[in-house]
């Protein structure tokens, strides 16, 4: 049984997720969006750009589309060069995947293609009409898709969040935002949710309960690094207190987002083609295998590490790696090392 923490005070006044964790399927009452048949909000968003009431004075701003049915979330295109950016990537990692060499030659593209595993499945893009207006979209798989208890964090990569291209005015409103955990760790949280059993809380309550804890960019903002990392503790159900079974299951999940984590480093250590600007990591599981997970049994398809928003991807300077990407990374394995070694 699920508890929903929208039933108690946010602690940190956070509106934005308080808005979402709604996310009432309204279809245009009370200032909800009009969205096609078939589709709804993404209810598992936990940063980004969202929807705002169709009554507000900006409420232009649209969010992530979900289609249950297949499996897909849909990502609007948003500011042209932004949008224009990240399909681009995914088509030039669709055709590397392909095989189509004549794009970027050969060795790029084979560097390209084994980048696939990590990056969520593109299904190309489609135009919708959302309020009444047509946007395009690119579809994608959705990286919380089959999960129960879908816990999901959104990391978002290096010190640098701003692209070649941005204004001194970008870089100056980039560089005043999370500053302590984005300068010392490189690493900054503009969103998460988790399921937490309820003998993990305060609460009194018996038997299978769990609530649900959601936080946006405000709190990400006011971290500093002790909070960064109690927080991806909370984050993997890593509390001490936690039942024997709850701890194995949490064991199993470190490990396996080590594994993955490394996997993506490694990648990164080898390619000298791209560097990515605010681009994020999604960590998702699913909660509810949490007390199922035996310490032997490898985990099957319930942990997923992705590396998503590529709205600020450019070709590599100099041929350089990309250390800004790499400092948060190696910086976030640390951390997740250190929580699983307690
Ligand atoms: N493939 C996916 N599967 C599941 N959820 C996703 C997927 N892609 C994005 N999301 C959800 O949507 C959120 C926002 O995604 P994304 O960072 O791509 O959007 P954005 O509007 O470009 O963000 P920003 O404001 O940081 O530029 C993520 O934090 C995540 O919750
Ligand atoms: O973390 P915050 O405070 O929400 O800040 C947003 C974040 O930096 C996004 O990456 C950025 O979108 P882009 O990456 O697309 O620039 C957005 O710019 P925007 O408001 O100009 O869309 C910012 O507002």
């Amino acid at each position: 049984m699920l508890v929903s923490v929208s039933d108690l005070n946010w602690p940190d006044g956070d509106g934005d997720l308080n808005k979402m964790a709604k996310n009432e399927q309204s279809n245009g009452v009370n200032g909800g969006p009009v969205l096609p048949n078939g589709f709804r909000q993404l209810d598992t968003q936990v940063a980004g750009h969202q929807f705002e009431p169709t009554n507000s004075s900006s409420s232009s701003s649209i969010g992530l589309l979900q289609d249950p049915q297949k499996g897909y979330v849909l990502k609007p295109l948003g500011k042209p060069e932004c949008g224009e950016r990240e399909l681009n990537f995914y088509e030039s990692l669709a055709r590397a995947r392909a095989g189509d060499v004549k794009a970027t030659g050969e060795s790029n593209d084979l560097t390209l293609a084994s980048l696939s595993p990590y990056v969520p499945r593109f299904y190309g893009h489609l135009k919708l009409a959302v309020n009444q207006r047509e946007h395009t979209f690119i579809r994608l798989e959705d990286l919380t898709r089959g999960m129960l208890q879908p816990c999901v964090m959104d990391v978002k990569m290096g010190r640098r969040t701003w692209d070649p291209e941005s204004s001194p005015h970008k870089r100056q409103v980039e560089e005043q935002k999370y500053v302590i955990c984005k300068q010392k760790l490189g690493l900054c949280l503009p969103g998460f949710q988790v399921y937490l059993p309820t003998n993990s809380t305060n609460s009194s309550q018996e038997g299978d309960h769990s609530v649900i804890l959601r936080h946006g960019k405000d709190y990400g903002k006011s971290l500093n690094v002790a909070g960064f990392k109690q927080t991806m503790a909370l984050f993997f159900n890593a509390s001490t207190s936690d039942s024997k079974a709850q701890a194995v299951g949490s064991e199993v999940l470190l490990r396996e987002i080590l594994r993955q984590l490394r996997e993506i480093l490694d990648w990164f250590k080898h390619q000298r083609q791209l560097h990515f600007y605010a681009s994020s990591l999604l960590i998702c599981y699913d909660g509810s295998q949490l007390s199922h997970a035996k310490s032997s049994m490898l985990p099957s398809d319930w942990i997923r590490v992705r590396m998503i928003d590529f709205a600020h991807v450019y070709p590599a300077e100099n041929g350089q790696p990309d250390e800004n990407y790499m400092f948060g990374l190696e910086s976030l394995i640390e951390v997740v090392e250190s929580i699983h070694h307690r």
